[in-house]
């Protein structure tokens, strides 16, 4: 938690010189008042919401990003706190003189904190939304955790296998296409930048080709540098330019070396099996002819 917290250094610092200052300048430039003047129900009420802004607050930074959205909610939250928190503040200490910022705090703060505060949920909602897209695709995966392929956290093969084995003999999702993907000289990458750089190219291609693809459509990692996706509902023509589509996705992709930031372009190969027939789902075979064509596609790029 203090980890994510960290991220949000110069937020928290903020809200915090706020937060002392007024402190201070109330302590500074008031009177305490007597404890028979205290309603204590006004303390109890105003204070305790403070302290549930405070708390609201810290929880969405310590799961949150940075970024903007995560500034409007850090910024509505905190205006809110300082009103809260300055009108529990008044309940103990008499300003002896009406002082600007303690009226700004307490009128304006609070309707400032709830617009900025709004406008960040909204944004925060939108953004959930086009998170929810990415999980859709993942979603037959989420029931299968053992399947999950550890580096990619996408399905190991052994699931693609078993969701073709689930529709041998049976209509549902004809015509059905599977693509095999292979990265080009995936090899040089380990061997110039070490098998971590490796690592982050495949997890960042596994995310590149998920995004390109449908709701409903399956990637899986077959196998070191070798994806298969499973096209449901596809015809053949359909399922061709889904593979260039993948093929141009991956070619513009500038994945970034660490530490320097050097660019790298990376290509890929592609086979394509398709049927529209079930007794042809026999998934060893099925993913055969995808990888028998895969290695024809790669004999014709083979340079003379
Ligand atoms: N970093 C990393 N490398 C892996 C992983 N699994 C397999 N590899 C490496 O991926 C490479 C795959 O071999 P090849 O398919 O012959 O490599 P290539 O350079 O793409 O050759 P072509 O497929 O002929 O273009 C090997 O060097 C493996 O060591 C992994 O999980 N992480």
């Amino acid at each position: 938690m203090w980890h994510r917290l960290a991220l949000h250094r110069n937020k928290l610092i903020l809200i915090a010189v706020l937060w002392l200052s007024s402190l201070v300048a109330t302590l500074w430039l008031g009177e305490l008042k007597a404890i028979a003047m205290v309603d204590w129900l006004d303390v109890v009420g105003e204070g305790g919401s403070a302290l549930a802004l405070a708390l609201w607050l810290v929880l969405i930074l310590a799961s949150r990003p940075a970024g903007r959205v995560t500034d409007w909610l850090t910024l509505g939250l905190g205006f809110m706190f300082l009103a809260m928190w300055q009108d529990a503040l008044d309940e103990f200490v008499q300003l002896v003189i009406v002082q600007w910022w303690d009226q700004w705090l307490e009128n304006f703060s609070m309707p400032l904190g709830i617009g900025l505060l709004t406008y960040g949920l909204f944004h925060w909602h939108s953004e959930q939304l086009a998170i929810n897209e990415q999980l859709k695709k993942r979603e037959r995966l989420f029931r299968e955790h053992r399947m999950l392929d550890r580096l990619t956290q996408i399905g190991k093969i052994d699931y693609l296998k078993k969701q073709l084995e689930s529709l041998v003999n049976q209509s549902r999702e004809l015509p059905l296409a599977l693509l095999m993907i292979d990265v080009d000289d995936f090899a040089l990458i380990n061997r110039h930048f070490g098998h971590r750089q490796g690592d982050r190219l495949l997890h960042q291609l596994s995310e590149l080709l998920l995004l390109n693809l449908r709701d409903g459509d399956l990637i899986c990692r077959y196998g070191g540098d070798r994806f298969a996706v499973l096209l449901p509902h596809t015809e053949e023509s359909r399922a061709q330019e889904i593979a260039a589509e993948l093929q141009q996705a991956v070619q513009y992709f500038a994945f970034k070396i660490q530490p320097t930031g050097e660019s790298r372009y990376q290509r890929i190969s592609v086979g394509l099996a398709w049927t529209r027939s079930a007794d042809e789902l026999q998934p060893a075979e099925f993913i055969h002819r995808a990888n028998q064509q895969l290695a024809r596609s790669r004999q014709w790029q083979e340079p003379d």
